[in-house]
């Protein structure tokens, strides 16, 4: 597989997720395939393929510690409301091509709502964050979405429900907290992902589901549209990837949910 990847400047290796792998195939492909999204080199770092990702919820359900998890590798126990909206530019390399990822983190308090819901228009992706460990930031979800999506065209936009603070969450409530939180997922047709940024579990994985995904709906979208030779590469590349996968999940069958 690494054979037919196009050439690519070495840098600093931070996935292993290939592309439009599921959620479960990236938790078990880590130590098994070759590097399909990289952190983009210096000069790459100009690249003008952006995709808008905003982050809304309840107050203090931990969007800005779940961002900065991912960003800067950091927790910070101590609250600090989010002000209107932060943002957050990471940048990627996907199968040679070089991708931004903006993040928006927005506040969740109630008197700066209308502030950050005027940066929701134009999204790519929408990801609403509740808190595994608070029943009515789940109760919210569906209110911030609606809310999200009022600018942007539901039909193209990518949507993610991410449970948060899982390390919080007694087993048993967070067996009933994920019920509620598939059955919602499913309703809206989102992605679900429960995460915890204190010790990390899933964030990164879960942001590089997020950028090959936006990236394939994006870039890789026009690149087809323009009938280009990179679409063809990227997706003769992909397809291995998911050939590859699908005997890897054979021969992990007992390991793999
Ligand atoms: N135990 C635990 N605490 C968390 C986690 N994520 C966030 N927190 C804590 O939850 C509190 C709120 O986190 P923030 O990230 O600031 O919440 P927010 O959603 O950005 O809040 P607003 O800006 O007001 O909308 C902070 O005290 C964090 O330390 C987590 O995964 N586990």
């Amino acid at each position: 597989m690494m054979s037919s990847l196009p050439s690519v400047k070495e840098d600093r290796i931070i996935c292993e997720l290939p592309l439009y792998f599921t959620r479960d195939a990236a938790v078990h492909t880590k130590d098994s395939f070759n590097v399909t999204v990289r952190e983009a080199s210096q000069e790459q770092k100009t690249g003008s393929n952006v995709a808008k990702v905003i982050v809304v919820g309840d107050v203090a359900v931990g969007k800005t510690c779940l961002i900065n998890r991912f960003c800067k590798d950091t927790f910070d126990k101590t609250y600090k409301a989010t002000i209107g909206v932060d943002f957050e530019m990471e940048r990627f390399e996907v199968l040679g091509v070089p991708f931004n990822l903006q993040l928006w983190d927005t506040a969740g308090q109630e008197r700066f709502r209308c502030i950050a819901s005027t940066y929701y228009r134009g999204a790519q992706a929408i990801i609403v964050v509740f808190d595994l460990s608070n029943y009515s930031s789940l109760d919210n979800a569906r209110e911030w979405l609606e809310d999200a999506m009022k600018d942007n065209d539901p039909s193209s936009v990518l949507l993610f429900l991410v449970g948060t603070k899982k390390d919080l969450s007694h087993p048993d409530q967070l067996a009933q907290m994920e019920q509620e939180a598939i059955r919602l997922s499913e309703e809206i047709r989102a992605e679900y992902w429960a995460v915890s940024a204190l010790s990390g579990d899933s964030v990164r994985d879960f942001f590089l589901r997020v950028a090959s995904l936006t990236f394939e709906a994006t870039v890789l979208s026009d690149l087809e549209r323009n009938n280009s030779r990179q679409a063809r590469d990227i997706v003769k590349i992909s397809n291995n990837c998911d050939e590859d996968f699908k005997t890897f999940k054979k021969r992990h069958s007992n390991c793999c949910r």
